[in-house]
């Protein structure tokens, strides 16, 4: 569904990512691990369009994405949620979901998803009509979640939902984005540094260190790599 070839990116003239090829299939629940400045979220921001890569491919079901202006990449069915969560902190929470509602599949199935959402995460509903900036962290980020899934998306990118969050809230998030995997056909790129966890919940993943893929493979062969153990697994 995703594929992304040689892609080199840059914000000053050093690199950012150098040459990162990556592959997501339909339904697929894809992870990218690695520490801090790895270009986990730049590389997010490569595919949504907030970045301009300097080399490399990206298709999406074929198409060439960096062909399509930004604007038009989450019609193709492409949702960021971004680092930091970033919902409308003076909007309430019903109106923070419909403004994921914005591209022309998320209009139609509306009601069907506003449906989904509020059942997947029912802290939503009950608060619906509070301001989403005096909601807790992991509230927020369950709105951010939803406000992806408004817009109908094929492909939901997450870039970093645990970040901020107590342990606990975390593992909720986690379980909630493998239930709605399970319930759904929804394809799930997560950017993590949550290793363990980014682990545990997908099918496949990649570890970027310093703008390069450097491992990849199934999850159970990344949490039985020895580096893996070692640099970001503590055993
Ligand atoms: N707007 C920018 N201008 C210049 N440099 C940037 C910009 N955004 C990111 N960088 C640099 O690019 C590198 C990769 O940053 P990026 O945010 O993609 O990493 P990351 O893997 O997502 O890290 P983190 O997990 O800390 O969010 C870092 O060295 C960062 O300082």
């Amino acid at each position: 569904m995703l594929e992304i070839e040689g892609l080199t990116a840059a914000y000053t003239h050093v690199p950012v990512l150098e040459n990162v090829t990556i592959r997501v299939g339909a339904g697929q629940f894809v992870s990218i691990v690695g520490p801090n400045g790895a270009g986990k979220s730049t590389l997010f921001k490569t595919i949504s369009g907030i970045v301009t890569p300097l080399s490399g491919k990206i298709r999406f079901e074929g198409r060439d994405v960096l062909a399509v202006p930004p604007p038009q990449r989450a019609h193709m069915g492409i949702a960021h949620v971004p680092e930091g969560r970033q919902v409308f902190p003076s909007l309430s929470v019903m109106e923070n979901l419909e403004m994921g509602a914005y591209t022309e599949a998320g209009r139609g199935d509306w009601k069907e998803n506003l449906e989904k959402i509020l059942t997947w995460m029912p802290v939503l509903a009950e608060r619906r009509n509070q301001l989403a900036g005096t909601l807790s962290g992991g509230e927020q980020q369950m709105v951010a979640i939803g406000r992806g899934l408004a817009s109908s998306p094929k492909l939901l990118m997450l870039d970093e939902p645990s970040m901020g969050l107590a342990p606990a809230i975390a593992d909720f998030i986690f379980d909630k984005l493998a239930e709605i995997r399970s319930q759904t056909n929804l394809t799930i790129l997560l950017v993590e540094q949550r290793v363990a966890e980014a682990l545990q919940t997908a099918d496949h993943a990649y570890v970027l260190e310093a703008g390069r893929v450097v491992l990849e493979g199934t999850s159970e062969t990344l949490q039985a790599d020895d580096r893996v153990r070692l640099a970001y697994l503590g055993m």
